[in-house]
């Protein structure tokens, strides 16, 4: 009997053009129900290369060199578990959604392209689930009719309707202000424990991570230096890049470090 879990396997991803570059190197990480693992990494270290790559949406300029997706240690195609296996919440939810379709629109296009039904209740009921107060009032509104918040809002909500059991979270509050992120991270907090989602957690920001992860994985330079459970990993960091994005954290966040 195999675990069950998303594994991705020696994920690696080379850049196309004459002088190909390897981004991402033999990148092995696996998800299980319930658990949030976080991926952390410096600016350019390949983390929303590795998201991309194991769904496979790899930009033009890219390509999967190896490596491949198993499910409950079943291979799986990439473009088969978007959606029905594993949502995502992105960064910049405004470029997220289509600007000349209604928030109804993608509710529908989301439940049409996994074969299901409108079903009123569902979706009110999932709508005030990630804290909108009124669904019937925003489902007819266009994107630019709405905050960075509440689109984002509406995009968790677009994943816990799918009902997928994995979750890709690529710096899900980036963009937005500190009072929404701290909202946007109760709600992915409280999404992710209630429907015992396994959630990988793309962040530069080591407070999100104590936040959320149960385990987390450090990349660098399209590598995994380290990997750890949360606690370990700040009271104990191996790697030097693990310490630097820890010291990086404390010294935002604690003016007088204690170490
Ligand atoms: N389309 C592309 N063509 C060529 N190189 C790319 C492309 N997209 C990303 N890269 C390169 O791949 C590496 C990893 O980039 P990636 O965006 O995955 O990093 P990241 O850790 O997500 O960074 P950030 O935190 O800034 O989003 C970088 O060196 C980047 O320049």
């Amino acid at each position: 009997m195999t675990a069950p879990g998303l594994a991705l396997q020696a994920l690696s991803v080379t850049t196309t053009g004459p002088a190909p570059r390897r981004v991402l190197d033999d990148l092995s990480l696996t998800l299980v129900p319930g658990r949030v693992l976080a991926l952390v990494g410096a600016s350019g270290s390949g983390k929303s290369t590795a998201v991309s790559a194991a769904l496979g949406v790899l930009s033009p300029g890219l390509r999967l060199s190896g490596g491949e997706i198993r499910l409950d240690g079943r291979p799986a195609a990439p473009k088969a578990l978007r959606g029905r296996i594993v949502a995502s919440v992105l960064q910049n939810p405004r470029s997220a959604f289509n600007p000349l379709r209604s928030m109804r629109d993608h509710v529908q296009e989301t439940l049409r392209a996994l074969g299901r039904d409108w079903d009123a209740r569902r979706v009110h009921d999932t709508l005030s689930g990630v804290g909108i107060e009124t669904p019937e009032q925003i489902l007819p509104l266009y994107p630019f009719e709405m905050s960075g918040g509440m689109l984002q809002r509406v995009m968790i909500a677009l994943a816990l309707l799918s009902e997928a059991p994995y979750l890709f979270a690529d710096e899900p509050t980036t963009d937005l202000d500190l009072v929404v992120q701290a909202r946007i991270l109760d709600l992915l907090a409280d999404a992710q424990a209630r429907h015992g989602l396994g959630m990988l957690l793309i962040t530069h920001d080591m407070g999100v991570v104590a936040r959320l992860a149960d385990e987390v994985a450090v990349l660098d330079r399209g590598r995994i230096v380290e990997q750890a459970p949360v606690g370990d990993l700040f009271h104990a960091p191996r790697h030097p890049v693990s310490r630097m994005l820890i010291d990086a954290h404390l010294s935002l966040y604690d003016p007088e470090p204690a170490r």
